[in-house]
């Protein structure tokens, strides 16, 4: 288990001590205001300038070139009605990002009943988005996971929370696991879970007649994602990968098929209003039944943990630990809102990591001379049979590439961002008022011909800068967001996906199984694979 930290009973004061007092608070506020505005790349007179660029409603139409939201184009009410629920749009959601794109614009409307969202669908006018963001940028569409925890006295974790709210917890979490070296600390759990999911793929083989395939190989990287982000979080192992997954762990793997099953009930559960609940109870109920089943098991595995500490400061022993360990015996979040947190983080790290292994295997085993160049550079680098840690992967940049190619541009598996406006702004000639719902179209910029030459190739070696001054496209492709608010888990992420993919190439030519066709991508919340991709791992020669 990675160390983070050393705590001695000195801290056991601290454990049961107040919650940070709002003098040190604002002082964290204030530190991260200056946090957010180095990562935005402004300085206090950038925020300025920022400021006076904003326009009131006052002087649009006047002598200005600037249009109004009436002005900007998009598809019709009942053209999206007839595209969503009758052409079930839902799952085309980035191919109608492309469609929309192409013959609005790079900025355009569209109407859902009452609600209207702005696409933005540029790589500019996105950086000008990101860039004009506050300290503390707000997500859309988070009322029903809101509602969920106001319901059941639960907090909001990182995902669901706003405001100061959510400066507070990302202040403390952001010091512990956004930097490549704070996560490095984590490879050897992370090569632990590899070791066993290099097992599983040995007897998974060994059910089809050929000794090579394994069918559904998202089957196998969702747990793989799960135990891999579950050691970090919880610092234990939960049993994902064993031919017997115990019954906790199945339990909660359910509580997620269900959310994910759902989505496309779930995801509006919050928009039917309550009153019809009665009529159509099924959405909430499920919503809630998954939320309920997925903070259960956060909460079994934090009170365990908490359980051991308390035991073993009670017997004067030094304790030790990760992430976990060190978010307990601080204190600077409450246990509920570490309940929170990991519940959410544990959400939002399996299917997305799961995912985008998929889609890298996938192509992998479409370009077998791409898989050899990196499998030569893996070999060249490590020398045979070494296995990687996170200092490696700066030395690995096809693995990196390839990860880049997949989730930044070829299946960015969110292939939009939603944000509701927090100031008047303009963008791409249009005023947007404060409080409009802006949707950011990763997937049609990553594919732009104009960000990325020869785009629907795949060519991790784009990603490979020739010169220290090289810098491939940034905003063009976001996978993890930008700022402030983006990703958390960015660099946990990254660490297993290189650390696997490392591993995968070392020890198996990656095959196309004919069991396997052209697989499409599907959205249902995240950009997934249509159908199943069964893949063959075949031993290299040692
Ligand atoms: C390939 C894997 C992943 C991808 C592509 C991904 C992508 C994203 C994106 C696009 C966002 C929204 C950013 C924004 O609004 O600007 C996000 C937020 C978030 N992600 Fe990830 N993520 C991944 C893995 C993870 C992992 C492993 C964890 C946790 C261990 C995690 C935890 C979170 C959390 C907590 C947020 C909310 C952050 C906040 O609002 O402050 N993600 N992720």
């Amino acid at each position: 288990m990675a160390i983070l930290n050393k705590f001695t009973t000195a801290c056991w004061k601290n454990f049961q001590g107040d919650r940070p007092n709002r003098q040190l608070f604002s002082i964290v506020r204030a530190l991260h205001k200056s946090a957010a505005s180095e990562a935005l790349g402004i300085s206090a007179a950038g925020e300025e300038t920022m400021a006076k660029r904003l326009i009131t409603p006052a002087n649009v139409g006047e002598k200005t070139t600037i249009k109004t939201l009436k002005e900007m184009p998009g598809p019709s009410n009942l053209s999206n009605i007839i595209e969503f629920f009758w052409r079930d749009g839902f799952s085309r959601i980035h191919e109608i990002q492309m469609k929309h794109r192409q013959m609005y614009g790079k900025i355009f409307k569209s109407r859902f009943g009452p609600q209207m969202v702005v696409s933005v669908a540029d790589r500019d006018l996105v950086a000008e988005v990101l860039r004009a963001e506050g300290v503390a940028p707000q997500r859309a569409n988070m009322e029903s996971w809101k509602e969920y925890r106001d319901m059941r006295g639960r907090s909001t974790g990182l995902i669901s929370a706003e405001g100061e709210e959510w400066l507070k917890m990302r202040s403390v979490l952001r010091q512990l696991i956004m930097r490549p070296r704070d996560v490095a600390v984590f490879s050897d759990d992370v090569n632990e879970v590899v070791d066993d999911l290099i097992k599983r793929i040995s007897i998974l083989r060994t059910e089809h007649s050929d000794g090579a395939t394994v069918f559904n190989v998202n089957d196998l990287f969702f747990k793989y994602a799960m135990e891999g982000v579950a050691a970090i979080l919880y610092e234990c192992r939960l049993g994902c990968l064993e031919n017997h997954i115990p019954q906790e762990t199945q339990d909660y793997i359910s509580a997620l098929h269900l959310m994910f099953s759902s989505f496309k009930t779930t995801m509006y559960a919050g928009a039917i209003p309550k009153w019809l609940r009665p009529v159509i109870p099924k959405p909430w109920e499920e919503f809630c039944l998954s939320w309920d089943g997925l903070f259960k098991f956060s909460r079994i595995h934090v009170d365990k943990r908490l359980a051991e500490i308390k035991s073993q400061l009670e017997r004067g022993q030094e304790v030790q630990g990760g992430l976990l360990t060190h978010m307990l015996i601080t204190r600077e979040m409450s246990v509920e809102e570490i309940y929170a947190n990991v519940t959410e983080m544990l959400l939002a790290g399996v299917d997305t990591t799961s995912f985008t292994l998929s889609w890298a295997s996938y192509l992998l085993a479409q370009h077998p001379h791409i898989q050899q160049q990196i499998f030569t550079e893996v070999t060249k680098t490590l020398g045979p049979g070494a296995v990687a840690t996170a200092d490696d992967v700066p030395r690995l940049p096809l693995i990196r590439g390839l990860v880049k190619e997949t989730l930044s541009r070829l299946f960015p598996v969110l292939p939009g961002n939603g944000r509701i406006t927090q100031d008047d702004l303009v963008v791409g000639g249009y005023f947007i008022p404060k409080g409009t719902q802006l949707a950011l179209c990763h997937y049609s910029t990553s594919l732009e011909e104009e960000n990325f030459p020869d785009a629907l190739d795949f060519q991790p070696e784009r990603w490979i800068r020739k010169h220290t001054t090289d810098r491939v496209d940034n905003f063009g492709s976001l996978p993890f967001g930008y700022g402030i608010r983006s990703c958390i888990g960015k660099r946990i992420a990254e660490l297993e996906m290189h650390l696997l993919l490392t591993r995968l190439i070392q020890k198996f030519h990656i095959g196309m199984s004919p069991l396997t066709d052209d697989v499409k991508a599907k959205t249902h919340g995240l950009l997934c694979p249509a159908a199943p991709i069964h893949l063959q791992f075949i031993d290299r020669e040692t």
